[in-house]
């Protein structure tokens, strides 16, 4: 069969001229959103604000879904707790919104998959053009936040029209993420060691045993003494110990790792890249367009660039050994993965750029 293909003004190619409208859009964020197309913080922001704007939706309360509102209402929605630190991208991406002839709801989805596309390892996502613009702020408090129990997490998500399995798969946008408010004396804390990369370190990292909390504060007025005591912060709300120095783990994630509904198919994404991306792709579509009627939009998939392959190979961090993970699947093994050589290392933290 022989796909249309229409020639935009600007020279690209894509299979519906409404689409066109995206091709300087997607020059323009690549360049000045996104440092030239890196995968860093700005793309970890733009995709955690594709899921706090989409997932006020729920089938019980209402809420508008992937429409915008998060910026359109940004006065009440930046307000709700579960929304720290939003505020950020919402002030980046603003001007983008407005420059050009695009909806913020569209804008929001457009630049996450842009974003992400900047991660090797990434899959291609896809992208539907044509919400319109949100009519009303979210509802508060249908933001899942790290201190929530898994119950309440997959409540939540099962409110939103979401699976267990859904769950797990979109939390794979936590291997290109790091925390700023989480602990604050540590911005840009990743929750991989591999926070430019979307690979399966994150299922891997999760596992392994919590050894410490990785923010440090140094009491220097206490004393006299030459060497000062540092003492390790702790008592985060949200926060659990991680396994690596510099390494942030939500409690939520170390709970949805361990916890009997999701652990098997937490385990089952550890080496098997395709599967994970896939996953992740088609959930990912679905709260793209919670709130929308996919029979207005047009798919305009094919202007998202192609990502380049995965960089990594599923490892376990130097210094750790298999017997440093956590077995939580009770119906299958975790895989037996080999060690990086060298000693310990720390994860860096994401410049804020
Ligand atoms: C159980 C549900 C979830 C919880 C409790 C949760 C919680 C969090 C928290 C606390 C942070 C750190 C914020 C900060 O301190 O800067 C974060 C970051 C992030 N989240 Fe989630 N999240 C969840 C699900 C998701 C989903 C479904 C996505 C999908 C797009 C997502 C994408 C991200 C990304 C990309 C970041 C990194 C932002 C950055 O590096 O600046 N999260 N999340
Ligand atoms: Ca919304
Ligand atoms: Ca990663
Ligand atoms: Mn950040």
């Amino acid at each position: 069969a022989i796909t249309k293909r229409v020639t935009c003004p600007t020279g690209e190619t894509t299979t519906n001229a409404e689409c066109c409208v995206l091709f300087p859009i997607l020059d323009d964020i690549q360049a000045n959103l996104f440092d030239g197309g890196e995968c860093g913080e700005e793309v970890h922001e733009s995709l955690r604000l594709t899921f706090h704007d989409a997932i006020g939706f729920s089938l019980s309360q209402g809420g508008g879904g992937a429409d915008g509102s998060i910026i359109t209402f940004g006065s009440v929605e930046l307000a709700f707790a579960a929304n720290a630190g939003v505020d950020d991208i919402v002030d980046a991406q603003t001007p983008f919104v407005n420059k050009y002839n695009i909806s913020a709801g569209d804008f929001i989805q457009f630049a996450g998959a842009v974003g992400v596309s900047n991660c090797p390892g990434a899959p291609r996502l896809e992208f539907l053009l044509g919400r319109p613009a949100a009519t009303a702020a979210s509802p508060a408090g249908l933001i899942p936040e790290p201190q929530d129990s898994v119950d309440s997490i997959l409540a939540r998500f099962a409110d939103a029209g979401f699976s267990s399995d859904e769950v797990v798969a979109l939390l794979a946008s936590h291997s290109v993420a790091a925390a700023d408010l989480v602990d604050p004396t540590i911005p840009g804390s990743p929750f991989d060691s591999t926070p430019a990369v979307f690979d399966t370190q994150f299922f891997i990292e999760t596992q392994l045993k919590g050894t410490a909390f990785p923010g440090l504060i140094a009491i220097s007025t206490c004393c006299r003494e030459t060497t000062h005591p540092v003492f390790r912060t702790s008592g985060n709300v949200g926060e659990a110990e991680s396994p690596l120095a510099g390494e942030m783990r939500l409690q939520s994630d170390g709970l949805l790792a361990r916890d009997s509904r999701t652990a098997c198919t937490w385990q089952s994404f550890v080496v098997d890249q395709t599967g994970m991306q896939n996953q992740f792709k088609a959930a990912m579509a679905k709260m793209a367009i919670l709130g929308q009627n996919k029979a207005n939009l047009i798919d305009c998939s094919d202007v998202i660039p192609v990502p380049q392959g995965v960089t990594t190979t599923p490892h376990l961090p130097a210094n750790k050994t298999m017997d440093d993970i956590e077995q939580a699947c009770s119906t299958s093994r975790f895989p037996t993965l080999t060690t990086d050589p060298g000693p310990a290392t720390s994860v860096p933290p994401v410049p804020s750029s």
